[in-house]
């Protein structure tokens, strides 16, 4: 495992294009409803014309991956129109959100659904408008959580909850029952962290005034969260099968860092100089849910390992807000320190959270065992993410169950 780079992404250049990420409304505020997903629901479409040909293109996409196989999707996305980037770079934050997932989407597809071989240069057409968009936002120019789940659904009736059975996923890869269940059991445990996410600073602050109460109110909450994210994620092989999973869902969410398809990253053509760039894929190590559990629960891992280097990488790819909520919990107080101050009425409620945590990551490594390692045959196996998984996954169980209170 490479270690973390510390300039941002560790491209060969920095992003030409001034992130204005503070004007951004997506994803900038965190609510009960909502958590970290948008608050409000997803753009399914630009409505501009100017992006018709490219909007197309995305729903398209599942059916050319499908006739794919000799260069037609590639060639098919190359014949597209220039892209507006200077539109959409001017846009409004919502519209950025959709140009980000729109081309990362087709960028992907270029990359991974068609074939032979997987190329080595993602041509100009695609990879400047991309790596724009990108800079705006101050994101990465690869497939990111945000844009793979967080950004990617819609309510089926709009008066109802964000939860299973009421909605449904924008785009797809390839499409079909098992895409979109994968994707839908992240969404839906998004929106069940919420109310957990929104109580972390409330808890810090009471932790800071001595409220033993307002602490053990946000105690309860995380654990109430993560017995409904396990609920949740116990679902995932109801219809999302682990062959369909390993054989044909993983690949398009890959990167170009620590995967053995591409060992020297991807040259994107007409930027950084035509060095090329190493980017990890998609996973769930951008949700920030785990991250601000961690943070505020002073769960920490250990700093002279690559695991702790892995996550912070991690925040890289998440939305800058959700970064500096993260970023803000970790300067907090713990709620670790407020339960060893007050043992007695905290103690029992923190290690019931340390245990509810411990067990979502053990039932969570299960789940990569099952769809992932039980079915390779490769020493060299890897996340979607890029990560040497089991060990990674060990490793965070581990620490957490470490962070009991005696
Ligand atoms: C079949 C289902 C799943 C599989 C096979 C899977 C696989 C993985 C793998 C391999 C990693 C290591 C990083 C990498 O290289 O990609 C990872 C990390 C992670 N995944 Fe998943 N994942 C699944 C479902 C989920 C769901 C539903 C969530 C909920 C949001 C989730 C959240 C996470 C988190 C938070 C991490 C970081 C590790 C940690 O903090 O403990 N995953 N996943």
């Amino acid at each position: 495992m490479a270690a973390s780079v510390s300039s941002a992404w560790g491209l060969a250049r920095p992003p030409k294009v001034e992130p204005r990420t503070r004007a951004c409304q997506a994803f900038q505020s965190v609510t009960a409803e909502r958590g970290f997903l948008p608050q409000s629901d997803p753009l399914t479409r630009l409505s501009d014309p100017q992006y018709a040909a490219w909007e197309d293109a995305l729903d398209q996409l599942p059916k050319y991956a499908v006739a794919a196989g000799r260069g037609e999707l590639r060639a098919w996305l190359l014949s597209l129109p220039a892209f507006p980037t200077e539109a959409a770079v001017a846009g409004g934050s919502d519209e950025l959100w959709r140009t980000y997932l729109l081309l990362s989407f087709l960028a992907h597809g270029y990359m991974w659904c068609d074939g032979p071989g997987t190329p080595s240069v993602l041509p100009a057409g695609l990879a400047a408008p991309w790596c724009a968009v990108a800079a705006a936002l101050d994101m990465p120019p690869v497939l990111v959580y945000a844009t793979y789940n967080l950004a990617n659904w819609r309510r089926l009736d709009p008066a109802a909850p964000v939860q299973l059975g009421n909605i449904c996923c924008l785009h797809n890869f390839l499409g079909g029952i098992d895409e979109e269940w994968f994707r839908l059991i992240h969404v839906a445990i998004e929106a069940q962290a919420a109310p957990a996410m929104v109580a972390l600073p409330a808890g810090q602050a009471a932790a800071a005034a001595g409220d033993v109460a307002g602490v053990r109110l946000t105690l309860e909450a995380i654990t109430a969260a993560l017995v409904a994210m396990q609920a949740t994620l116990e679902r995932m092989g109801e219809k999302c099968d682990p062959h369909v999973y390993y054989r044909r869902l993983r690949l398009p969410m890959s990167g170009w860092r620590n995967n053995p398809a591409l060992p020297g990253g991807l040259v994107y053509e007409s930027q950084y100089g035509g060095q090329p760039q190493q980017l990890y894929g998609e996973t769930g190590a951008q949700s920030a849910v785990l991250h601000a559990l961690d943070a505020a629960l002073g769960i920490r891992h250990d700093p002279s390992s690559w695991l702790r280097a892995y996550l912070l990488d991690m925040r890289r790819h998440m939305p800058p807000a959700h970064r500096a909520y993260v970023a803000s919990l970790e300067a907090g107080p713990s709620l670790r320190q407020a339960a060893e101050a007050q043992p007695g009425s905290l103690k029992p409620a923190y290690n019931e959270c340390v245990h509810e945590l411990e067990k979502f990551r053990s039932q969570h490594k299960a789940f990569a065992f099952n769809y992932i390692a039980k079915h390779s045959q490769r020493a060299d196996e890897t996340g979607t993410g890029g990560s040497d998984f089991m060990p990674a996954l060990a490793g965070y169980r581990d620490a957490t169950s470490q962070h009991r209170l005696a």
